[in-house]
């Protein structure tokens, strides 16, 4: 049976550092009894700066990163080395600090943009391989320990966005996205399917123009109406909130 916690910070800046210190103590807690352990990172600037939050936590070295592997929620369908992508601001933030402690092929990067995958199916086709092949192909996808996702102030999750086509694929992983309300238009995500296949979703949302999307969230909204609402994970689902994105109410 999943349990839902909502734990409220104080500002996103502690929200942050305090889902760092969250993500490092649980790796190393579930590193003592199983490895390797799946972690998904998400976009976003409270994703990143708990990325970054994590770089400079002294607790990070007692993490084996050589039995982490790291993958993305959704990714922006740019050129390799784009400021936009995702993976280019999760290397800038931790990864690069990371250093030889972090194995290459223990990052599983969604596919960019270039001469051989020109469009967002391809990409989320080649990563539901990747995804699969991570389970020695006798799954979708591994069992994520945990899986991050920001959301933005319409609800949505990775990139599933309201009322989008994407929220309804099923048997299936990943998809690509066109016609991204949020910048840039072409995008790939994990399904919903791949999402709740998570031991723990955690969603981390600061600042008040998230107030009322994360209200909805928690009050009954249907996940086609607030994508957040549908990330829930097998074991947890964890909002990790500030107080302004709490509302009123908190
Ligand atoms: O690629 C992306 O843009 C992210 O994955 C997206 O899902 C993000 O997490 C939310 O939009 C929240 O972003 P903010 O934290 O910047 O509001």
């Amino acid at each position: 049976m999943s349990v839902r916690d909502v734990v409220v910070h104080p500002d996103a800046t502690l929200l942050a550092e305090a889902t760092a210190a969250r993500l490092l103590t649980h790796l190393v807690d579930v590193q003592s009894h199983r490895s390797p352990v799946h972690v998904v990172l998400t976009g976003g600037t409270v994703g990143i700066k708990t990325l970054a939050a994590v770089a400079a936590n002294p607790v990070r070295d007692a993490v084996d990163w050589s039995g982490v592997h790291l993958w993305w929620g959704d990714e922006r369908f740019l050129a390799d080395g784009d400021a936009d992508r995702n993976e280019t601001q999760a290397r800038e933030a931790l990864l690069d600090a990371l250093g030889d402690a972090l194995p290459p092929e223990n990052v599983h990067a969604v596919p960019a943009l270039d001469d051989d995958v020109t469009t967002p199916a391809e990409a989320a086709d080649e990563y539901a391989v990747a995804l699969a092949a991570a389970t020695g192909n006798t799954g979708p996808a591994p069992a994520f320990d945990v899986l991050l996702l920001g959301m933005g102030p319409d609800g949505h999750v990775a990139s599933l966005f309201p009322g989008h086509e994407a929220l309804l694929v099923s048997g299936r992983s990943t998809v690509g996205v066109h016609g991204s309300p949020k910048p840039p238009p072409l995008r790939v995500s994990l399904t919903f399917d791949a999402i709740r296949g998570a031991r723990e979703v955690w969603v981390v949302a600061a600042g008040a123009e998230k107030a009322e999307a994360v209200a909805a969230a928690l009050g009954g909204a249907s996940e086609s109406e607030i994508p957040a609402a549908g990330a829930l994970g097998i074991e947890r689902t964890l909002w990790l909130v500030d107080v302004a994105a709490a509302g009123p109410a908190s």
